[in-house]
């Protein structure tokens, strides 16, 4: 009989942690026992697995004991905290959260790109930010044929990408003003509804935002080449679900659009989305649910002879986040690589 997993969902009533349940049911991941845990507000709820209804706890001291998987999805401070326990308590923790990314023990893995990397853990595998995943996936085959050198990307990110409360505020905002009233933010600095705004991550002295360093450093540690050079702008958007992105790539030699259509067309978790006389090309509402990135309006950068521009879309809360978790977890049973550990990583 096949092995199967006893695996604990941190943040299971969240915007990521509610994908992963589905995941891990309709991909048939084997799974022996789940728990799922969540803070106290959410505590005592109940959700359904594989037509089980299992009761939402909060998190106690022994909660890790018994436990081979745990895909976190509850925050940084909380997975600072919690994800050595689970490691010390012989579990391997599977991280959503930006705590342990840069940590250099820790690999940070898309499978598409760095699936090798995944074999080198000691307890924590960190899933990368969900833009910088969506970017990895595509960058990634058409740096194989010809390194890129520069990328310039500016994102349209939506509201779930702040959370399942982020959702739910942007569809009140927007009853709110088709109503007549204010708008009223309180999850986001500002209302989203009819609007957008640079990315709500803390700003550094040169001007970049959380989110737009995650985009550079993740993807340089991803692809392991500190040379490429990255910029990014990040902006939020009342888009419900699902982020999409304009890349400018600039490789050492060029790079035709009909060539890098033929490698993204093969490209394992890309999907082309192209019409060019129907001026068809991917959008969030259709990259909602999916598990591949839509990618389209591939052309040449006018502006430079090495350069190529490119458009994607992708569900973060799916590829970007649960999917991409889950995808590291089945890597790890495929290759046994999900084992007890040795050494505890601390934050
Ligand atoms: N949304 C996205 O697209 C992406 C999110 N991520 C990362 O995944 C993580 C979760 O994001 P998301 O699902 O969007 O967030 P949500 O706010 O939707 O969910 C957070 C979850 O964490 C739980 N939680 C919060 N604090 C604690 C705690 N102290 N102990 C136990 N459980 C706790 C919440 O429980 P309760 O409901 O009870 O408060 C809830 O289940 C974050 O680290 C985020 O950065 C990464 C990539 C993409
Ligand atoms: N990238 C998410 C925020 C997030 O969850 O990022 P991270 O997992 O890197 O903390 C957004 O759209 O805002």
């Amino acid at each position: 009989m096949s092995k199967s997993y006893r695996i604990a969902i941190l943040g299971a009533t969240g915007a990521v942690g509610k994908e992963l349940l589905e995941l891990l049911e309709n991909r048939n991941f084997p799974v022996s026992d789940l728990k799922l845990l969540a803070s106290e507000r959410t505590a005592g709820q109940r959700r359904s697995f594989k037509g089980e209804s299992l009761l939402v706890e909060p998190v106690s001291d022994k909660v890790f004991e018994n436990t081979d998987l745990v895909l976190a999805s509850a925050g940084g401070s909380t997975s600072k905290v919690l994800a050595p326990k689970a490691v010390a308590s012989g579990a391997v923790v599977i991280d959503n959260s930006s705590a342990f990314r840069m940590n250099p023990e820790v690999p940070l893995v898309v499978p598409e790109v760095n699936p090798e990397s995944a074999a080198t853990h000691k307890g924590i595998i960190a899933n990368p930010n969900c833009t910088t995943i969506l970017m990895a996936v595509v960058v990634w085959p058409l740096h194989k044929v010809i390194p890129v050198s520069r990328i310039v990307a500016a994102t349209y990110q939506s509201a779930s990408g702040a959370g399942a409360r982020a959702m739910e505020e942007v569809k009140t905002q927007t009853r709110d003003i088709l109503a007549g009233k204010e708008p009223v933010a309180e999850v986001f600095p500002y209302p989203l509804a009819f609007n957008l705004f640079p990315h709500n991550s803390p700003l550094n002295d040169s001007g970049y935002c959380e989110e737009e360093m995650k985009m550079v450093n993740e993807t340089r540690k991803i692809f392991g080449e500190q040379s490429i050079r990255i910029t990014a702008t990040c902006v939020r958007v009342p888009v419900l679900r699902a982020h999409s992105e304009a890349i400018n790539l600039e490789f050492e030699e060029q790079f035709s659009p009909e060539k890098a259509r033929e490698i993204l067309r093969q490209a394992p978790g890309v999907k082309l989305v192209e019409n060019w006389q129907a001026n068809y090309f991917p959008m969030p509402i259709e990259a909602t649910g999916q598990d591949e990135v839509l990618v389209g309006r591939i052309r040449q950068d006018i502006s430079h002879p090495c350069g190529l521009e490119l458009w994607l879309c992708g569900d973060q809360i799916r590829k970007g986040a649960a999917l991409n978790a889950v995808q590291i977890a089945e890597l790890l049973v495929e290759k046994s690589w999900l084992k007890p550990q040795e050494l505890v990583v601390s934050g």
